[in-house]
This record gives structure tokens, sequence and C-alpha cells, in this order.
């Protein structure tokens, strides 16, 4: 017999708090760090199994409910706790905002079941077994990660190889019941969008969207005409990336919330490369940064040139979170710690030469 399993999943003490943050579970405002709170840490298997039963997808592909949650508490096992921003709270918030933005009316009805359950899984998996330290560090390290994956997306290489091999572990065979065929279709799709969500990626990725936004086909009913594979690729890739980089256009609170991990999480790195003698990297300085500054830099050559460009594929459908992001970057930008207003031109000009400090170079 089918052995009743929670609600969401996961047990908890406070049913009527859990319910009532859950309700969320559809919306951008939803909060991962109470269903972390929540679930006693463990709010990836709460929002993924509620999410993958809410599409009706453990039905269409016959998944036993129990082989998702032994396959999800066990990725979520391999999330690192003590790493303060690439841990299985962001991995929840990822899976949640995918599904916001696959839901998005502009997409009604343009992607099939088995690229929908790719796009959730991929944003699941993503980053699991993140060690809190970037790919540059990794490479200059010479760390075994480095040697193994040759410098390339080594991190995001990582991520995809131990989420499969966690497929294999006893009844955690989450994908059985695919046939061959759906399961090699599945899988081409999760290394594809995992491996784009490497930042190194990203100004190729954005092109590629703009392209796509210029010469955008739309059927008569509003939703996007994606007739070839590589545009539907493309267009999935870019969801995922985007969920990735939605921090800035959440309600500020919980925005501010995953600025304070970020930093903690790069200044610790900054710390081990101070202490191993390397050059510290941009923004991970504890002792010369500007958390301000970074984020309006960040939203200015990162979040908002990508956001812009997304809102207008789905357009009207993300004109809230695009408002939401310009009102968080006016907020930071007010503040920056007001230095002195400069009272010359020259001062003006130096200000802004500080600025350009903040603005480095994407790693090729
Ligand atoms: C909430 O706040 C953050 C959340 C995530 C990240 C993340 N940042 N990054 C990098 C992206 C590119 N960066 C900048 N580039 C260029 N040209 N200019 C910049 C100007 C100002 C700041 C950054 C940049 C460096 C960091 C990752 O690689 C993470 C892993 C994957 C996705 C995003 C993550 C940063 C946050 O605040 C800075
Ligand atoms: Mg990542
Ligand atoms: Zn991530």
């Amino acid at each position: 017999t089918q052995d009743v399993v929670p609600r969401f999943g996961v047990s908890y003490e406070k049913e009527e708090d859990m319910e009532n943050e859950m309700a969320n579970v559809d919306r951008w405002g939803f909060d991962a760090f109470k269903i972390d709170h929540l679930t006693n840490h463990k709010p990836l298997t709460a929002v993924t199994f509620t999410i993958l039963q809410e599409r009706g997808l453990l039905k269409t592909f016959q998944i036993p409910q129990k082989t998702l949650i032994a396959y999800v508490m066990t990725l979520e096992g391999n999330y690192n706790k003590d790493v303060k921003y690439h841990n299985q709270i962001h991995a929840a918030d990822v899976v949640q905002s995918t599904n916001y933005l696959l839901s998005a009316p502009a997409l009604e009805n343009v992607f099939t079941d088995i690229e929908i359950l790719a796009a959730l899984f991929a944003a699941a998996i993503h980053d699991v077994r993140h060690p809190g330290l970037n790919n540059q560090f990794l490479i200059a390290s010479s760390s075994e990660l480095a040697i193994l994956y040759n410098d390339e997306s080594v991190l995001e290489n990582h991520s995809v190889a131990v989420a499969f091999k966690l497929l294999q572990l006893e009844n955690c065979s989450l994908f059985e019941t695919l046939t061959k065929k759906q399961l090699q279709q599945l899988r081409r799709l999760v290394i594809d969008m995992v491996l784009a969500t490497d930042m190194s990626k990203h100004m190729s990725l954005l092109a590629d969207l703009k392209t796509m936004v210029e010469s955008k086909k739309v059927a008569g009913s509003g939703v996007l005409l994606l007739d070839n594979y590589n545009d539907r690729m493309m267009v999935l890739k870019n969801l995922v990336h985007c969920a990735d980089l939605g921090n800035p256009t959440k309600p500020l609170d919980i925005y501010r919330k995953w600025t304070e991990r970020v930093m903690e999480e790069f200044f610790l790195q900054g710390d081990l490369e101070r202490q191993k003698g390397m050059e510290v990297s941009p923004m991970m300085d504890r002792y010369n940064a500007s958390v301000e500054k970074s984020q309006v830099g960040f939203i200015d050559f990162i979040v908002h040139p990508l956001w812009e460009t997304w809102a207008d594929l789905v357009y009207p459908d993300a004109q809230e979170l695009l408002d939401n992001l310009e009102e968080n970057r006016d907020w930071y930008s007010s503040q920056i710690r007001n230095s002195p207003t400069p009272t010359s031109e020259e001062d003006t000009i130096k200000e802004t030469d500080e600025d350009e400090k903040f603005q480095f170079e994407m790693s090729p």
C-alpha cells in the first residue's frame, strides 16, 4: 500500500504556520527562510515535493511520492548547511522562483512536462555540494575539482555529477519510471540548464535572449512561439539563470537577508585568500568593502540588464518584479554611506573614478 506521506513531504510542528507559509508557494513574496525554520532545515524537500505534486508531475511520470522524498532529502543533505548563501535555502528559493517564472501566462502551454520537470530538477540540484568558494578560487588554488573539470564551469559540473550519482542510491531512483528516451532528453536539458548558471556564461546567454526578444514571435493568444529546440533550450537556460539572480527582484526584507548571507560567504573566501597570500577578490575584502555599492553595481551591470530583457520577453508578466528591482536599487543607492557632497567639479570626477573600481570585468 502507498504509505501516507506528510502533506508537504516533511514533518513539521506548527501545522497552521506551515500551511500559511506554503500557501504563498506560487507567489513571488514566498519566504524560503520561514520554511527553513518551520521544517527544521528541510525547505528544499518541502518546496520541491509541494510544487511537483501541485503540477501533477508525480502522476504524469508515475513517480512514487516516497521515492521523490527519499531523493530530495538525500539531495538536501548534500547541500552544505554551514555555507552561508549557497545552501539548501538558496536551492529552495531557486526552485520556487523557477516554478513562478514557468507559470507566466506568456509561457502557458509552451513547455512540455519533461521540460518543466527538467527545469525544476535543475533548480533543485544546481548548487549541490557548493563549498562556499567560487570557480576563480578553485582554479587559482589548483583544487581537486578544478583539476577534475579542467577549469571549465567547475562548480556547476560538480553539482550535476553529484545529483545524478545520488539517483543510483537505494530507493532514490527518481526517474526509473521514465522511458529511456525521456531520461536522455531530461539529462541533456538538466546538464545544459545547470551549466548555464555559471556566471561566466552570462553575457552570451543575455545576448541570445536579446536577439530572441528583438525577433519575438507571438501567437495570436499572446503566448510565446518557440518552434525549435535551440530557442526552447535558450529560454529555459535564461529562466533558471533569472531565478538564480532573483534576489534583488524580491521584497526588500527578503532581498536584504540574501545580501547579508552572500556577503558573509564572500568575506569568508576573502579571509582565506588573504591567509593564503592570494590577491583578495573584488567585493570579498571585509576590511575594504561597500556592501551597498556592490549591490548597486550588481543590479546595474548584471541583474537589471537581464531582468529588463526577461520582462520584455514575457511582457507584462514580470512588471511587478522589475518594479521591485528598480525600487530596491534606489534603496541600496540611498544607503551608500553619504560621502560629503563634492564641492567642485574635480571632486565629482574623483568620486566617479572611485565607483569605476566596482565594475570589474566578468571572467572570460
Ligand atoms: C544578493 O546579492 C548577490 C547574490 C548573488 C551574487 C552572485 N554573484 N556572482 C558574481 C556575479 C558577477 N559579479 C559582478 N560582475 C560584474 N561584471 N560587475 C559586478 C559589479 C558589482 C557586483 C558584482 C559584479 C561578481 C559576482 C556569482 O557568480 C554568484 C554565483 C551565481 C550567481 C550569482 C552569484 C552576488 C550578489 O551580490 C553581489
Ligand atoms: Mg551556482
Ligand atoms: Zn545558485
